[in-house]
């Protein structure tokens, strides 16, 4: 689902955010991506979601080689791939519903399907009696859980978690986790960039490291 081949991100300003990263994550997998802070995870997940390109090198999603995609199929492929980030970003005077349903009005769809499959996504993150809340009303875990809903609304075959649970109690977290798993039971491919080390080395995937923008360790899960 995702190839990097020897891919290099310099910013001008900083130097090298990523030195020569390469790695695949097969499609269903499940997988952390954990280092320090200013290591690069945020650059590596914009880059498989083309908000970066990469100075050097290969990035490869669903079969897309994104250094060759045609400008005109950018929004195709940001569809297919689904992100939440630590802060959620919600629009905090629309409701839970409509904060929902926007991807699904960009792209188009009619009143019915719409109403239809932002209720199957809040019913998946377990909020389905507050589709008329705010977002202020809500707790820290359910706002991210929002998010969460948001992202796999039009069912993108790939999530990924810029500190999902960055804001969150151990607890809170936990259920996030659990929440991804699920996602990944039904055949869904997660990329989860988390400072929480000591929740997800206790869960049975693989663990990405970067250092300074080197991927320093990778293992493969349990
Ligand atoms: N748009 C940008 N312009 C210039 N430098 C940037 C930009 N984005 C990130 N960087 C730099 O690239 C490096 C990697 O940043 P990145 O946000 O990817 O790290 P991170 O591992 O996600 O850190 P954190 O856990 O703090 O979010 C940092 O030194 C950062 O300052």
């Amino acid at each position: 689902m995702i190839e990097f081949d020897h891919v290099h991100k310099r910013y001008p300003e900083r130097g090298e955010a990523l030195s020569d990263i390469s790695f695949a994550l097969a499609a269903g997998e499940m997988a952390f991506l954990t280092g320090h802070s200013g290591a690069g995870k945020s650059t590596l997940l914009r880059l498989i979601g083309l908000l970066e390109r990469p100075s050097r090198g290969r990035v490869v999603v669903d079969g897309r080689d994104l250094g060759a995609l045609p400008r005109r199929q950018i929004p195709l492929h940001r569809r297919q791939v689904g992100m939440i980030f630590q802060d959620h970003r919600l629009l905090a005077d629309r409701s839970v519903f409509d904060n929902v349903a926007l991807p699904l009005q960009v792209m188009g769809y009619g009143h019915r399907e719409i109403g239809r499959r932002v209720r199957a996504a809040l019913d998946h993150v377990g909020l389905l009696k507050r589709e008329r809340a705010t977002p202020v009303a809500l707790s820290g875990g359910e706002q991210q859980r929002v998010g969460i809903a948001r992202a796999v609304v039009a069912r993108p075959p790939l999530l990924l978690a810029d500190e999902p649970t960055g804001n969150l109690d151990p607890e809170l977290s936990r259920e996030i986790f659990e929440l991804f798993e699920r996602f990944q039971y039904v055949g869904v491919t997660l990329l989860i960039a988390t400072h929480d080390l000591s929740l997800v080395a206790r869960m049975p995937y693989r663990i990405m490291t970067l250092a300074d923008g080197r991927l320093v360790n990778d293992s493969g899960g349990w």
